[in-house]
Formats: C-alpha cells, sequence, structure tokens
C-alpha cells in the first residue's frame, strides 16, 4: 500500500471540510481523486503532503505512519504539484531545473529524465514566461519529477488546459506507472478526465469519501438500456407496455434486454405494422452516476 489514511479530517472554523477519510492507493495505481469544486480535495492532498495539519485520523505513506518525525525522509520519495507550479518567469525552463536540482542536491541525469518524461526538451532553452499553460504545466510536473518520487500528488493539473494540453497530460500521466514504476494520485472535477486515465476511482463530496473502488467496478455499475425509434412511437409504448417503456425525445427507451428479447420486442412491433428504424443499446454514462452518487452534475 503506498498510501492509506484513517479517518483522515480537518475542521475548518468548527466544520469539518474532510471527514473521516479513508483512503487506499496501491502501488503502481493512477488514483483519480474526484469531487465537485470545495468538495475538500486541495485539503485532503495537502494533509498527504504535511502543508496541512489534520485535526483527526493518521496517515501511512510506503508502510510508514507520517508524522513530524517521518515526514522529511517520507516526503523524500513524493513529488507533488499543487495549485499552479512555481518558476521563475524571467528564467529558462532550464535554469528553472537546474535550481531545483540544487536545491535538492539531485544529480543531473535526474533532471534530464525528468524533462525526457514531460517531453520538454526541446523547450528548455525559452523563458518560462513565454510558456503555454500547458508547458507551465508539465515543467511543473518535471520539478515534481525530478526527485524520481514513488508517489506523484497532482492537484487539478488539467485545470485551465485546453483539450490537445488536457489529452497530453492524461497520455504522461498513463505513462508514469508502467514506465517509470511509480504510483499518481490526481484530482479533477471533471469525471471524463479521469475516465480515460485512472484504474481506481475516490470520490469525495463534502469532504466524505463516498466511492471508492477499480474502475472496472464502477464500469460494471453502468445500466444498459435499449432505445427505440419506430415509425408510432406512442403506439409501440402502448404494444410495450408491460415492459414499462420511457418516451424520450424521439423515441422510447427500455430496460437491459438479451438479443432474444430484443428480437422479440422487434417482432411483435412489425406484427403491429410499426416500422422499426433504430434499435441502439446505450450504457449510463459515468456523469450519470457521478450525478447519482453527488446529486451534482459533472461538468467543464
Ligand atoms: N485554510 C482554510 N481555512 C478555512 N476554510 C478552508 C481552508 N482551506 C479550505 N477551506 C474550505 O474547505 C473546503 C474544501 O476546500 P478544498 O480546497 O479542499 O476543496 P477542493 O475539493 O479542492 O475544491 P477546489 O477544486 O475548488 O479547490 C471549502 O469549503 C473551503 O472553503
Amino acid at each position: 500500500m503506498i498510501v492509506s489514511t484513517e479517518n483522515l479530517s480537518k475542521e475548518y472554523d468548527g466544520i469539518y471540510r474532510v471527514n473521516d477519510l479513508d483512503i487506499q492507493i496501491d502501488e503502481g495505481d493512477i488514483y483519480g481523486f474526484l469531487g465537485p469544486n470545495g468538495a475538500g480535495k486541495s485539503t485532503t492532498m495537502k494533509m498527504l503532503l504535511g502543508l496541512v495539519k489534520p485535526s483527526k485520523g493518521s496517515i501511512e505513506i510506503m508502510g510508514k505512519s507520517f508524522n513530524e518525525k517521518n515526514r522529511q525522509e517520507i516526503l523524500k520519495s513524493v513529488g507533488s504539484l499543487i495549485e499552479s507550479p512555481s518558476y521563475y518567469g524571467h528564467l529558462t525552463g532550464r535554469e528553472n531545473m537546474e535550481i531545483i536540482r540544487r536545491l535538492l542536491g539531485l544529480p543531473r541525469k535526474n533532471i534530464e529524465e525528468a524533462v525526457h518524461i514531460v517531453r520538454m526538451e526541446k523547450q528548455m532553452d525559452k523563458k518560462v514566461k513565454n510558456y503555454s499553460l500547458g508547458m507551465k504545466q508539465r515543467l511543473g510536473i518535471a520539478m515534481a519529477l525530478a526527485r524520481r518520487p514513488k508517489l506523484l500528488v497532482l492537484d487539478e493539473p488539467t485545470n485551465g488546459l485546453d483539450p490537445a494540453g488536457i489529452e497530453e497530460m492524461r497520455e504522461l500521466v498513463k505513462t508514469l506507472p508502467t514506465k517509470y514504476g511509480m504510483t499518481v494520485m490526481i484530482s479533477s472535477h471533471i469525471l471524463s478526465e479521469v475516465d480515460q486515465m485512472a484504474t481506481v476511482v475516490g470520490i469525495i463530496n463534502h469532504g466524505e469519501l463516498i466511492f471508492q473502488e477499480n474502475m472496472s467496478v464502477l464500469d460494471a455499475q453502468r445500466q444498459p438500456y435499449i432505445i427505440l425509434r419506430t415509425s408510432d412511437n406512442n403506439l409501440a409504448c402502448q404494444i410495450l407496455r408491460n415492459m414499462n417503456p420511457l418516451r424520450t425525445g424521439d423515441g422510447l427507451q427500455l430496460g437491459a434486454l438479451s438479443d432474444e428479447q430484443t428480437g422479440k420486442v422487434v417482432q411483435n412491433l412489425c406484427a403491429n405494422d410499426i416500422a422499426v428504424y433504430r434499435v441502439e443499446e446505450h450504457r449510463e454514462s459515468l456523469e450519470d452516476i457521478f450525478l447519482n452518487l453527488t446529486g451534482k452534475e459533472m461538468t467543464l
């Protein structure tokens, strides 16, 4: 286990903004930490990095209790990007990386590797103030990677990026466990972003962890349903009334059906002179599941 918390909580002004979190992150996971704005993601991540002191509960990182005594030692193996990366805009990427290297006393090859992972080799002689937002984020990640962390904690790294930047970030994060043996915790308030890279999802709402499972479990919860479009949806609805159809836009919706059941439905409609234009199988989107869990839409 790379991260394990027990009853992790933070109180601000008499209110528990993070409440009794039991987070479990295994080695090699990409842990998507999802929740609407203000749910408590940043506060949780800051506690995991020793930047905010928990009001209650405990944290273990890489099997060691995360306390005053162990903190510095543990953080040597943890890289992070919280809020916007800190860099000197008037210096080049290379100069910024050199500052990090000296601060942490790292060998040069660590810097080369970190820059290579984020594919920024060609941008290193440009001043950071001339970087795009995506490049700045990548430089921030390179800074976090320089110490070759076992655990990388990224707080909303795609905030403000355009779709191409988001895609790039996703592809980058996906390579980290397989190619470099890292474990990644990445927060977002956009489900679709995490959906395509996370192996485990933790969903936090009002400071509480309301879901924590492998992505495959979340996928399995997505209910399939059938949408039919016919020449006479009203009549079709009547004919199929024992299947409790729902009217949707220009069609009707039935629950999950086997191939055989679908065949019978089509036969039945044809026998009643109704032409079947479309039979489509849909699955509940992850957004729908999230909405059911939190009562809030996951929007950009
Ligand atoms: N230092 C603080 N003092 C008082 N309240 C705080 C402090 N830091 C955070 N909070 C409150 O705790 C709650 C959770 O904030 P947090 O930043 O952890 O949420 P978040 O899920 O990261 O959201 P966002 O994506 O908007 O940053 C919010 O209601 C916030 O106002």
